[in-house]
């Protein structure tokens, strides 16, 4: 009996669907894993009413992830050090930009023995330095973690309709109870398919950078442009995510981003049915403020593509690569410095010598 106590810290849109699958897991693994699983809630009032509260009571997270049932098993709970208490496995997963005030919190309250993984999409960028999600949060917190990345829309995961994803994982100590077998069956669902790997910097970076690719696939959307531009779009975005993932993390596996579910098959699901797609096709037919569009359109879930775009820009600037990478570029000019999106084809063709 392993006994092991699971956390989830995020509640948000694939917070609340990843909370599921993990509690369904903890439920029919008693061997390994306690059954209640802890879900942190950034706490707010729904209709004058906790939203912990109706989570508790109705078991559906009504504003992030409204007409799932939750099992019974998910508890959420409104204080983030009383939601990691005693846990042995924690699972990141919020908005990345939320994590520094949340790892600054927990920073020398949980044991160096507690495993992690992170489903968090983004990178943290400070000065003309940039760090994968997974080893932003072993550095703040001296734990190992992993991470998850596929192409797994969060509202059909949570109808349980068939999908695939990839856990990058290395067990950090030969000696760990957590090793690959646990982790697996923690995610992998009948519905939801785990595939675990060793690369954890390619399998983060596909997961953060598709996110920037997804807002172009919305610009051709805006423009009504069609099918062909769109895979155009997906073809230059793929190659701007390997050369990235090559030249400033060259650990990076190739096949990572071709074979995996996080890698090839997640550009294509991003650049039709997700917010980010959604985000950036809104963009270019009202030219509005994206952040105001963003508040408008997802109602509190957040387009990680916007601040990954900034955050993405800002390396590539103090590095001097900004030509390097014409379509990351272009989408961060669209968006903030008023950019035409029309004039995307002539910048990617101006560069198509450059691969
Ligand atoms: N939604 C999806 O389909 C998928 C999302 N992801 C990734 O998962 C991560 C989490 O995304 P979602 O769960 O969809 O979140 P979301 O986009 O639904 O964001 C809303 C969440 O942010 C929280 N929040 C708002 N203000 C906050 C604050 N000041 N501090 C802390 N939390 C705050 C809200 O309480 C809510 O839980 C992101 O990196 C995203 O890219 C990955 C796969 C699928
Ligand atoms: O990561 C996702 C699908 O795999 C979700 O993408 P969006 O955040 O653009 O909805």
């Amino acid at each position: 009996m392993l006994n092991l106590k699971v956390s989830v810290i995020g509640s948000g849109n694939w917070g609340s669907a990843i909370a599921k699958i993990v509690a369904e897991n903890a439920a029919e693994n008693r061997d390994m894993f306690e059954t209640d699983v802890r879900m942190w809630v950034f706490e707010e009032l729904v209709a004058g009413q906790k939203l912990t509260e109706i989570i508790n009571t109705q078991h559906e997270n009504v504003k992030y992830l409204p007409g799932i049932k939750l099992p019974s098993n998910v508890v959420a709970v409104p204080d983030l050090l009383d939601a990691v208490e005693d846990a042995n496995l924690l699972v990141f997963n919020v908005p990345h930009q939320f994590l520094p005030r949340i790892c600054s919190q927990l920073k020398g309250k949980v044991p160096s023995t507690v495993r992690a993984v992170s489903c968090i999409k983004g990178v943290e960028v400070s000065g003309d330095g940039i760090t994968i999600i997974a080893d932003y949060i072993s550095q703040e917190l001296g734990i190992y973690c992993g991470a998850l990345s596929g192409a797994n829309l969060a509202p059909e995961v949570a109808q349980e309709k068939f999908s695939e994803t990839t856990i990058a994982y290395k067990v950090p100590d030969p000696s760990d109870s957590i090793d690959a077998r646990v982790v697996r069956t923690l995610f992998h669902r009948p519905y939801f398919h785990v595939n675990v790997v060793a690369d954890v910097a390619g399998v983060s970076l596909c997961g953060a950078l598709k996110n920037i690719v997804a807002l172009a696939s919305g610009f051709v959307d805006g423009m009504a442009w069609g099918d062909n531009a769109k895979a155009a779009i997906i073809r230059r975005g793929l190659l701007e995510m390997t050369k990235f993932g090559r030249e400033f993390f060259p650990e990076c596996k190739a096949s990572t981003f071709t074979e995996e579910s996080c890698g090839v098959a997640d550009v294509i699901t991003s650049c039709s049915g997700g917010r980010n797609n959604k985000l950036g096709a809104a963009l270019i037919k009202t030219r509005r403020p994206i952040f105001e569009l963003e508040e408008e359109l997802l109602k509190g879930q957040k387009a990680q593509g916007v601040t990954t775009a900034q955050e993405v820009h800002e390396f590539l600037e103090r590095r001097g690569k900004l030509e390097d990478f014409p379509l990351f570029t272009a989408v961060h000019d669209i968006i903030f410095s008023g950019l035409d999106s029309y004039a995307l084809p002539q910048i990617l063709e101006d560069v198509e010598q450059k691969y």
